[in-house]
């Protein structure tokens, strides 16, 4: 039931140009069902095409989803002479590395802004070329998300970091070497970035307190595909024996977490019925138990998971956490399903400092949440207090009701559109093209959902 609005009024005129909407029309109070499928994770097949700069052959990549930025990568790629080509299965990539090259500066800086993956070049370009030359960084505005951990372990490699640069311009002058490095916080990008550095540096690198999100254990995957020798030990030690050289891969990336555990939560909050398909329950096992205790109902299946709400909807403490913690990227669409239970729920967000701003467009709508800008000590808290936290209390059950809201990021944008879904009458989400980040063929799964909205164009 979606339609295009046209300057004169509302009316259905043909397909909307889905890739290019930036506000909607939401008419809510609708439950969403139906079939979503789930494809590969955002947060592994960025990082998996950057890898395909560290071999001689070409890679396969599968289930690419085709989001923002996957674009900005493969084009980033391309820059530096990497070929990137469709394979007939949608969703296939193949990424021929054999004519990498520098690029030129312009090039490199119309990418400035767009995405945090540009910085995990770094390894690859410096074993390539001897120089990495890193555009300004973009991803979700959540917090300052500074680089210094990628730093310090670059200049543990032996890299020389030139900081009158305009964007990052790293170089290599002696070559690569293993390291140790102890990570001061289980960073997903710096754990990245040591993994695609130390693969190829000379001799053995060991990395402590590394992350080790499902998404880096598939990235060790594709690395030992290409020929690298990875141990990960107890404790979030990683071992990285440096090779020679690493051949191209084929793989299947991991499905999307975060995609799977927001349409759950979509389910929870429109009190709907979506079966994410392509969802693996091994690597939701923290989501699912927390889904449970909100009042959720989950079935595995060999194909997926079937997710709606159970008896009744019930109030939560959730800590967000590294893995195997609740993820960072799950708290925003549950917390729009947490305004419709009756009771008082409490997030602590503990990974970024600023993730918490989104519920101000939800209270707009009806929802009660106070944010505790330092957190909240409890004794029933099992993740450490950390000085950057913040903590959202949140009192339901509240109806929601339409309004006009701005996206403000990823997974904030993803949380109005269901809070929206879930409303009484029409609101209006400008802004959504952030949405493209992470959620592939967004406005197509809505619709096989039977979402009632337009957009505006
Ligand atoms: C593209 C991608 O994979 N994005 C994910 C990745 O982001 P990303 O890799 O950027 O997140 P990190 O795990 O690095 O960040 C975690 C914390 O460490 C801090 N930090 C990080 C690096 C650094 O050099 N210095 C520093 O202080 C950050 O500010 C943040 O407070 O992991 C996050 C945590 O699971 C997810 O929310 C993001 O979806
Ligand atoms: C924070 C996120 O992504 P990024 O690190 O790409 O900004 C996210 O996916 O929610």
């Amino acid at each position: 039931m979606s339609t295009l609005v046209s300057d004169t009024g509302e009316h259905p005129i043909g397909q909307p140009d889905w890739e290019a909407a930036e506000t909607l029309t939401i008419r809510g109070g609708r439950p969403l069902r139906g079939t979503v499928e789930v494809k590969g994770a955002k947060n592994l097949v960025t990082k998996a095409m950057v890898a395909a700069l560290l071999g001689d052959t070409t890679s396969t990549l599968r289930d690419v989803p085709m989001i923002s930025d996957v674009k900005v990568v493969r084009s980033l790629l391309e820059v530096h002479g990497v070929t990137v080509t469709e394979g007939e299965e949608e969703g296939t990539l193949h990424l021929d590395p054999s004519g990498a090259v520098a690029a030129h500066f312009e090039e490199i800086d119309a990418h400035a802004g767009a995405s945090r993956i540009p910085i995990l070049f770094c390894g690859p370009l410096l074993h390539l070329l001897g120089e990495a030359l890193i555009p300004d960084l973009g991803g979700c505005r959540i917090g300052d998300r500074p680089i210094n951990f990628h730093m310090d372990a670059l200049r543990a490699f032996g890299a020389v970091v030139d900081k009158s640069y305009e964007g990052i311009r790293i170089t290599a002058p002696n070559g690569l070497h293993g390291a140790n490095i102890t990570l001061p916080y289980p960073s997903v990008g710096a754990t990245e970035q040591v993994l695609l550095t130390a693969v190829r540096a000379k001799g053995v690198t060991e990395l402590r307190n590394a992350a080790i999100e499902p998404e880096i254990m598939d990235l060790i995957a594709v690395l030992q595909k290409m020929g690298a020798i990875i141990s990960y030990e107890p404790n979030r030690v990683i071992f990285i024996e440096g090779v020679d050289k690493l051949v191209g891969y084929d793989h299947r990336a991991i499905f999307d977490r975060n995609e799977a555990a927001s349409w759950a939560c979509a389910a929870l909050a429109t009190d709907g019925e979506i079966f994410a398909k392509g969802a693996r329950q091994q690597d939701m096992l923290t989501f699912l138990n927390v889904f449970r205790k909100a009042g959720g109902w989950f079935d595995v299946r060999e194909d997926g998971i079937l997710f709606r709400r159970g008896d009744a909807l019930k109030p939560v403490m959730v800590e967000t956490d590294v893995h195997p913690g609740f993820m960072t990227d799950w708290q925003q669409p549950l917390i729009v399903a947490l305004t419709q239970a009756p009771g008082t729920s409490t997030v602590h967000e503990t990974v970024y400092e600023n993730r918490l701003g989104f519920t101000a467009a939800l209270n707009k709508m009806g929802a009660d949440i106070v944010v505790h800008p330092k957190g909240i000590a409890s004794p029933d808290r099992r993740v450490p207090r950390r000085d950057l936290e913040q903590a959202a209390v949140i009192n339901g059950p509240t109806p929601l009701h339409g309004a006009d809201v701005e996206v403000p990021d990823l997974r904030g944008g993803y949380s109005y559109v269901i809070a929206a879904l879930a409303a009484e009458g029409e609101s209006t989400v400008r802004n959504i093209g952030i949405i493209r980040r992470g959620y592939e063929k967004f406005l197509e799964k809505l619709t096989a959902l039977d979402a009632d909205f337009s957009v505006v164009g």
